[in-house]
């Protein structure tokens, strides 16, 4: 379709249509839940988008967007304001009483402006807007609420933690524990040991602030982890036989989907369940949210080993360090290490395809700077170059108990590959230093900052539950904490976006290849010598989303 010179193809066309990416979700026109006596100025010709809310929502928010600011705000502006809102108690049990939050006696309150979040606050995916952009997805802002649906004697609330490691789970469980304790007076507390599976067993442990009072200085859970064994309804069986009101689940994607499946089947039971997650992830793989816990942590300790490799091949002649990073689908540390070490040559993740031999491969760059430097530094994610380990070690696919792909060594195969060229092709001698700190990485208690945003999204998940939200994630998106409707972060992962500046200021920093580019060449270039095969560049450029431009 030919587009006017003053048509921006961004905006929707009707302001009444649910603009296509959102079609499959489910959004509900605004005009379906307003109260019609808090629009005091506008009219609701065209609605706002709500997804998966039956609670009343203000229109005010149209009217502070135009008293806010001297724009001009037409309809089409203000029609795609897009709500992404989390469930509530009252969507299937609307009788639910509410009582004052107990929040406005505390102490710890008494002086702040402003204690309660207002129901019409909400926090914008989008930050970076123009003029005439669409205003795009909201989130509703977390924090505590001027009604709560649980009194602090009838709580009995869980804690389980599920899937890998990762700094900072400890804090979150203490933060938990403390803040329904001090903030809502709740003393019922269960942990779940051994992640969901716990449920079925017999013993869960008391957890008071006492308790949980140092676990926040020892890395690891403190209720123990695990992969694999979740059968939905035998934990909301579980769930309520033991009159559970309160589910916070720690953990990962994995983790996020299960809880998801567990919120779906406490509505359609139709019980009085708050399901509330909180995202763990080391590898920073969750969608919406800013970033995971623990990754701040993770990116300094790995500086360490980084460190370690410099010092090592710097003291040598011709050293080549490599240091594994963990990193399954999502390069994040391994980027941000680099980024922040300034003594990596060359980082390698798993959205980067990358290849050894040739022009422009990595032997001839690490040759280079050997060269230049007489040492040189590569970091490895442990899923980059999952593809060539596997060939060459004709490895099967294999799972984990809770169905994700087993990882081969990649950071052994490549120290393996590099003595190989070097003593076989290049007949030059170096000093191989391979260090490998995964686990110790994912094993350590949280730095400063990451235990503050442990706080935050411990306090934000107490909040949220009590105040009957359900079925949510917390996290902060664009720095402030917000409600996420879980299955808005369970339904892609979080990756290295290879297109996105992030990526080119490590290219940047680092000056090492762009694999990328020369693939794109090679495929283009039939006659050229010493490419990889046509195969592996496809399959290359297949995962990088770049085949179809060939
Ligand atoms: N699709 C799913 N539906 C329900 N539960 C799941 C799903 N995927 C994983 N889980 C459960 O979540 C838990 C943790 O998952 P896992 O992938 O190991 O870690 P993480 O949550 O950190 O990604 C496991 O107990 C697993 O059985
Ligand atoms: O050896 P384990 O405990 O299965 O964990 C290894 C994996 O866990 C991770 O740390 C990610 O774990 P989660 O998906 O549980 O967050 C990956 O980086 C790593 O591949
Ligand atoms: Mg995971």
């Amino acid at each position: 379709m030919a587009l006017g010179s003053n048509a921006n193809p961004l905006l929707p066309l009707s302001g009444t249509s649910i603009p296509s990416n959102y079609a499959n979700r489910n959004l509900k026109s605004f005009s379906d839940f307003y109260n019609p006596t808090f629009i005091p100025k506008f009219s609701a010709k065209k609605p706002l988008f709500i997804c998966n809310s039956r609670q009343p929502f203000s229109l005010r928010i149209r009217a502070q967007t135009s008293n806010a600011s001297n724009v001009n705000v037409n309809e089409d502006q203000i029609s795609d304001f897009i709500i992404e809102d989390v469930p509530h108690l009252t969507n299937f049990l609307p009788d639910l009483p509410s009582y004052p939050n107990p929040l406005k006696k505390s102490q710890a309150y008494a002086i702040v402006k402003k204690t309660f979040v207002s129901p019409e606050d909400m926090v914008t995916q989008k930050i970076v807007v123009q003029k005439e952009s669409p205003r795009g997805v909201h989130f509703r802002r977390a924090g505590p609420r001027e009604k709560v649906y649980f009194t602090s004697e009838e709580v009995r609330a869980c804690i389980v933690t599920c899937g890998g490691l990762c700094p900072g789970i400890n804090t979150v469980l203490r933060e938990i524990v403390c803040g329904l304790n001090y903030m809502y007076g709740v003393d019922d507390i269960l942990g779940i040991q051994g992640g969901y599976r716990g449920f079925y067993s017999k013993n869960t442990i008391k957890l008071t602030p006492k308790v949980v009072n140092d676990i926040h200085k020892r890395g690891g859970t403190f209720l123990q982890t695990s992969r694999g064994g979740h059968d939905t309804n035998k934990i909301v069986d579980n769930i309520q036989d033991r009159g559970i009101n309160q589910v916070y689940i720690i953990g990962g994607d994995g983790t996020q989907k299960g809880a998801a499946a567990i919120y779906k089947e406490v509505e359609k039971r139709g019980l009085r369940v708050a399901v509330a997650g909180i995202p763990k992830t080391i590898d920073n793989d969750i969608v919406v949210i800013d970033k995971s816990f623990g990754f701040d942590t993770a990116v300094e300790e790995a500086q360490r080993a980084i460190n370690a490799a410099h010092v090592e091949v710097e003291s040598v002649e011709n050293g080549v360090g490599i240091v594994k990073l963990m990193g399954r689908y999502s390069g994040f540390i391994a980027m941000h290490a680099t980024l922040a070490s300034r003594d990596v040559d060359c980082c390698l993740i798993p959205e980067s395809p990358f290849y050894l031999e040739g022009q422009g491969g990595l032997f001839e760059f690490v040759e280079q700077r050997l060269k230049e430097n007489g040492h040189v530094v590569i970091v490895l994610a442990e899923g980059a170059g999952q593809d060539y380990v596997a060939q060459s070690m004709h490895a099967f696919d294999e799972k984990d108990a809770s169905g994700n792909r087993l990882l081969l060594d990649s950071g052994l195969w490549l120290t393996q590959k590099i003595k190989d060229h070097f003593t076989n092709v290049q007949k030059m001698a170096i000093n191989m230093k391979y260090i490998d700190p995964t686990y110790m990485i994912r094993a350590i208690p949280s730095n400063a900052s990451d235990n503050i945003y442990c706080t935050l999204l411990a306090q934000s998940a107490v909040h949220g539950a009590m105040a009957g939200y359900t079925g949510f994630t917390v996290g902060p998106v664009n720095s402030r904490h917000a409600y996420i409707p879980i299955n808005r972060v369970t339904e892609t992962q979080n990756t290295v976006k290879l297109t996105d500046r992030m990526w080119a200021r490590l290219l940047a920093s680092t000056n090492q290849p762009s694999f990328v580019q020369y693939c794109e060449l090679a495929c283009l270039s039939p006659f050229h010598q010493a490419l990889p095969s046509s195969d592996v560049v496809y399959s290359l450029l297949v995962k990088a989303g770049l085949a179809d431009q060939i």
